[in-house]
């Protein structure tokens, strides 16, 4: 196995083809190792459906995924890798502490500690058969074998949905500091942007199976002005889509605001604020034919020399 490899996940040209048309398609980009990256998009974005592939769970129809340099047909990423699905699939004959069991016979590199201070600090029993337990504490079991493998891959589909706040806000301090203390890949599908802006450094933007915008937050973020003034005859000033690159716009009555990738200096006749990462992502989500955003560091033929450091 590849230890060397700078990147986590690496796709080419990926794509899945399911009969009623592509669910994934021309996917291309790169995920360097030790960040916390957020998989965003609409339902039906083709979200689960990259995470299958990268998990073995479906094959690619085109293209090629490596995960730490290696091909993803490889038996040996599986022990690199951990996925937590979104519904979640558990033994529900089984005991927690059964649970727990499976894992440490299962794998390796097992964290027992680790996986029964998850268990224990939701207050459930060890002895409790998961088929008795609620959503969210089932989501916690699941958590508690995701993290006791010690993956340096770990994928997540949707993993806050049924949890309570407090546990929400539990289980993403422990991710944060688990891929802080071990440098582990986090890789995170989920509908709840203002969460993944707190936790999240990178961010792949998923729409209609197609791959939006990709890169370091604090790379994608600032390359977004939003714009106000007074709108012009029809509406966008020309200046505006003729010298800028406008990912949204709209107008309301005299007025109109608009998010840009500037081109250049933006006229001093406009209102011009930051956007936060959340009016970013919505602004993308709303508009599907926006031209697509890869940062160099996220795209898949950067030349090595030419990469961010
Ligand atoms: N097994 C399958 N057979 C046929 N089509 C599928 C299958 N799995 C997914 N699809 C289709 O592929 C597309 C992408 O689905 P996917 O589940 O990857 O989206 P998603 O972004 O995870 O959505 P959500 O946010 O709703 O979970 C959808 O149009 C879906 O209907």
């Amino acid at each position: 196995m590849s230890d060397q490899s700078p990147w986590a996940i690496e796709a080419d040209g990926l794509g899945k083809k399911y009969r009623r048309g592509w669910a994934l398609q021309d996917c291309s980009f790169r995920l360097p190792a030790g960040r916390i990256c957020a998989l965003v998009g609409p339902n039906g974005a083709g979200k689960s459906t990259f995470l299958s592939t990268a998990t073995r769970l479906v094959q690619p129809s085109a293209g090629s995924l490596r995960l730490f340099g290696v091909p993803v047909s490889d038996p040996a990423v599986l022990q690199r890798i951990a996925f937590l699905a979104q519904d979640k699939p558990l033994y529900p004959r089984f005991t927690v502490a059964e649970t727990l069991r499976m894992g440490r016979e299962l794998n390796p590199g097992w964290d027992q500690a680790l996986a029964e201070r998850i268990v224990k600090s939701g207050n459930i029993p060890f002895t409790a058969k998961v088929g008795t337990l609620s959503g969210g504490q089932r989501t916690r079991v699941a958590f508690a074998l995701a993290f006791g493998k010690r993956p340096d891959l770990l994928m997540l589909d949707e993993p806050m949905a049924d949890l309570d706040p407090l546990a929400r806000h539990e289980m993403a301090g422990l991710l944060m500091a688990e891929a802080a203390e071990h440098g582990t890949t986090v890789l995170m599908s989920s509908h709840m942007l203002s969460e993944m802006e707190d936790m999240c450094d990178f961010l792949l933007v998923l729409s209609e199976g197609r791959l939006r915008m990709g890169g370091a937050t604090d790379e994608l973020v600032p390359a977004h002005s939003l714009v106000t003034g007074v709108a012009a005859g029809n509406g966008l000033p020309d200046e505006l889509s003729r010298h800028h690159t406008v990912v949204e716009s709209r107008v309301t009555g005299r007025q109109f605001t608009a998010l840009v990738r500037p081109g250049g200096p933006l006229s001093d006749s406009w209102d011009v604020q930051v956007p936060g990462l959340e009016e970013v992502l919505l602004a993308y989500l709303r508009s599907p034919q926006a031209p697509t955003l890869i940062t160099d560091e996220a795209r898949f033929d950067t030349p090595v020399a030419g990469r961010a450091a």
